[in-house]
């Protein structure tokens, strides 16, 4: 299968150059206009971005062969996942290509700050000399305070410690061990607020973190300190910026990010404040740093296209398993087991519950996405996959309880779906013989062995001589040939449980001579033909 890829944003070269390696088409268009991307995605399988595209539900809904979304960076604000994921398409990032430079554009940051470098080099480019104006402060044995102590904010912590800082955190997610280890005392966020001369953030744009500091919580700030954000516009309150150096409470601010970008007119003019330095969101913007992400990115997006895959995928986090080979057969026996326990329970059932036992247990979670993909490719329009599978049963309101069994009795694996207690049938039962031989071991308890495969016809019947060879008669009068079948009953003369494998699709026309005949109750008929 031959793949192609749409590279939206300013994407270092290196990109095409693995995607060309591995065959995949690739076209590059910076300049589209909303209509027209709108168009163009229709025909690609991946798009690549960095933060200047907006991958909003909107467009994603245009995108008809869109499989993923790659973003060539960390920040995936701009991208709608959500919304992607309900459409099946895997969005992934490069979460560690652009840390080292984002941390070393912080800790410049931080000094420029601390010496009012950008203002005074402006000062001597406009033929002034004020060393007076420019004096600065030292570093050195001045608190930083980071809030967000993952991957950014502990590279800053380790290099501004040797500019003889003393680091201190707050990271609600953070464990004390890794804390620890990076000799970084944890604080709750008040206390850090209090405590630090320097300030940066290195946290997403969360409903905790937006306006983590504005005037409304400035009184808790060390009077006189400084903030630095390049993580994300809006963490610190951009209305407040300039009123919280005027006030007195902060000293100077330096940002790399913005809530816009570039920066609204009201969002200029703060800028503007002379002691407000930044630069416009530079901190991944290294030959470096683009040519690691590029080149991740690239690789990544043809390995999960291929289904090779699926490392970065910030949407997908049950099908990186796809790709291995122990996992393959159960998948394949949850998504069939799925499709044979939706066109067996009752219409509107909406209480499932999926019992693993055996090995297969170690991965319930993408089975669990497995066996819902068999059961809502009945019912929903839209392609459903492991991605958005559990998406779809929410929105349906599917209720799903999942447990595991450590003793297998019988099976080496087994995996059972129960689907409502007052029904004609209530529960089925499967498993795998070698790599696929796929079969139906039980239903309601009476032990069946048939193939999961093709059409079968289910029907209850008293135990009694002639049922077969009535219903093998209504079959052979309509030229319908018998492949398999598999009978199940629990004591001699009550009731049993029979399946069908049939050599063709039925019609409901020619079901109905089988239903009609005496003893043949609850039937149903499973087209497992996918
Ligand atoms: N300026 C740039 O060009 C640039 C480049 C790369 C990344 N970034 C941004 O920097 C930020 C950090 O990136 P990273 O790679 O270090 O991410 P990361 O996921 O490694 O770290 C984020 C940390 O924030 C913590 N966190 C989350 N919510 C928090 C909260 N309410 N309070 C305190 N801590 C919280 C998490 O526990 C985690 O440790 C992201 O917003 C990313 O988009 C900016
Ligand atoms: O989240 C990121 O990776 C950074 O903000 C960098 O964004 P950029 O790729 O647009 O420079």
């Amino acid at each position: 299968m031959s793949f192609s890829i749409l590279i939206l944003d300013n994407v270092d070269p290196l990109a095409e150059k693995v995607f060309e390696e591995r065959g995949i088409k690739v076209t590059r268009n910076h300049n589209l206009s909303g209509e027209e991307l709108h168009q163009e995605i229709k025909k690609y399988d991946g798009i690549v971005v960095r933060s200047s595209t907006t991958v909003s539900a909107d467009l994603l809904k245009s995108a008809e062969n869109l499989k993923v979304v790659g973003r060539a960076g960390v920040g995936v604000d701009n991208i709608d996942i959500e919304a992607a994921t309900a459409e099946g398409i895997l969005v992934m990032n490069t979460p560690d290509g652009n840390t080292v430079s984002t941390a070393e554009h912080t800790c410049g940051m931080i000094l420029a700050l601390a010496r009012n470098i950008p203002q005074s080099v402006d000062r001597v480019k406009n033929g002034g000399w004020d060393r007076k104006k420019y004096m600065g402060t030292e570093v050195h044995s001045k608190t930083l305070g980071i809030i967000g102590l993952g991957k950014i904010g502990a590279e800053v912590a380790q290099r501004m410690r040797e500019f003889g800082m003393t680091v201190k955190a707050y990271d609600p997610f953070a464990s004390v061990e890794k804390a620890e280890s990076l000799n970084i005392e944890l604080l709750e966020l008040d206390e850090l607020l209090g405590t630090a001369d320097f300030l940066t953030v290195h946290t997403p744009l969360t409903e905790k973190t937006k306006g983590l500091v504005s005037l409304e919580n400035a009184d808790k700030l060390k009077k006189g300190m400084y903030l630095v954000n390049c993580a994300r516009g809006g963490i610190y309150k951009e209305e407040d910026l300039s009123q919280l150096i005027d006030n007195g409470y902060v000293a100077g601010i330096a940002l790399d990010v913005y809530s816009q970008e570039p920066p609204n007119e009201a969002l200029y003019k703060q800028l503007k404040h002379p002691h407000i330095i930044s630069t416009p969101h530079l901190g991944a913007s290294t030959e470096e740093a683009q040519e690691k992400v590029a080149e991740q990115i690239a690789y990544q997006m043809s390995d999960a296209l291929e289904q090779k895959n699926f490392k970065g995928s910030l949407n997908g986090k049950s099908i990186s398993l796809i790709t291995n080979k122990e996992v393959q057969p159960y998948l394949k026996l949850a998504e069939i087991l799925g499709s044979a326990a939706i066109q067996l329970a009752p219409e509107n059932a909406n209480n499932f519950s999926f019992e693993y036992s055996g090995a297969c247990a170690q991965y319930s979670d993408v089975l669990t996405d497995s066996i819902l993909k068999g059961m809502l490719s009945h019912h929903v329009s839209e392609s459903v996959n492991l991605i958005n599978a559990r998406h779809y049963a929410d929105d349906r309101g599917l209720k799903i309880r999942e447990t595991k069994v450590s003793d297998t009795k019988t099976f080496n694996d087994l995996i059972t779906v129960t689907f409502g207690e007052d029904a004609d049938y209530q529960t089925i039962s499967a498993t795998v013989f070698g790599e696929d031989d796929y079969r139906i071991v039980e239903i309601d308890g009476y032990g069946i062995e048939l193939r999961m495969e093709g059409d079968i016809v289910m029907y209850q019947n008293v135990d009694k001589p002639g049922m077969l060879a009535g219903v093998s008669g209504a079959m052979a009068k309509q030229g319908i040939n018998i492949g398999a079948l598999s009978l199940g009953r629990t004591d001699k003369g009550s009731n049993a449980i029979t399946a069908v494998s049939v050599d063709k699709e039925l019609t409901e026309e020619e079901l109905k001579p089988i239903i009609e005949l005496d003893g043949v109750n609850a039937l149903k008929y499973i087209s497992l033909n996918n």
